[in-house]
């Protein structure tokens, strides 16, 4: 599968929200980080605005709860447009049961981990989900440092999606740019959110091609994708 990149709308201008989703347009996904000061220490916006950009860009998009309670709330995103709803597994409650209602919604169901989870105790959820998000930065807040120490978990990851066939996509969230979106690559990502690295710039867009054209060189060399 060819790199795909999802712009993070956290690092845009939230009063000019429809113009900055359509600034991006060519990505292949609208990253949407929801926030309810609970769970991480930061409010972001919900089910409103997430309708709202719906209607304001085809780009599909890649809803990201960081939230207290997704079991509750995340079908609710499904239901305002996202195309991909991503949960935190250290805020699910039951998260076989709530990767399988997204998926029946028809979104694609995703499961995040914190930098202090472990993906091992949950090798065998992977096949309930179509994509695992390796947080990069501990969540919150956009414009942190990349954290280089979480690169052998997205190693390990990638070694047991392999291991058991699957065809779900690896995503990288926090601190992604031109500085380390190769080492993500290298290490098996296939799906790069990057905010500050693409509203940052003067150019979104170029630089959302920019970074993929970057992904897709390291990933041609990268071991993990040879005879994909
Ligand atoms: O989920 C989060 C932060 O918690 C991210 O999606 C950030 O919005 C990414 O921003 P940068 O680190 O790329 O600036
Ligand atoms: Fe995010």
């Amino acid at each position: 599968m060819a790199a795909q990149i999802s712009p993070s709308i956290l690092s845009a201008d939230f009063a000019r929200l429809a113009e900055e989703a359509k600034a991006v347009e060519g990505a292949d996904w609208l990253h949407v980080d929801v926030m309810d000061n609970h769970f991480v220490p930061n409010l972001t916006l919900g089910v409103p605005v997430v309708e709202s950009l719906r209607k304001a860009t085809d780009t599909p998009l890649d809803c990201h709860l960081m939230i207290e309670d997704p079991d509750r709330w995340a079908p609710a995103y499904v239901d305002a447009g996202a195309g991909s709803v991503t949960f935190h597994v250290e805020a699910a409650a039951a998260p076989v049961r709530l990767a399988r209602e997204i998926r029946a919604k028809g979104a694609r169901a995703s499961m995040a981990l914190k930098p202090a989870t472990p993906i091992e105790p949950y090798e065998d959820l992977l096949p309930e989900l179509d994509m695992l998000l390796v947080m990069t930065v501990e969540p919150g807040f956009g414009g942190q440092a990349f954290l280089d120490i979480m690169l052998p978990k997205i190693r390990r990851t990638r070694e047991l999606i392999g291991k058991h066939g699957l065809e779900m996509w690896l995503q990288v969230d926090g601190g992604v740019s031109a500085d380390t979106i190769e080492r993500c690559a290298e290490a098996g990502a296939d799906v790069f959110v990057a905010g500050s690295a693409v509203y940052g710039k003067e150019d979104p867009a170029a630089a959302v091609q920019g970074l993929r054209r970057q992904a897709e060189e390291a990933t041609a060399a990268a071991s993990w994708a040879c005879g994909h």
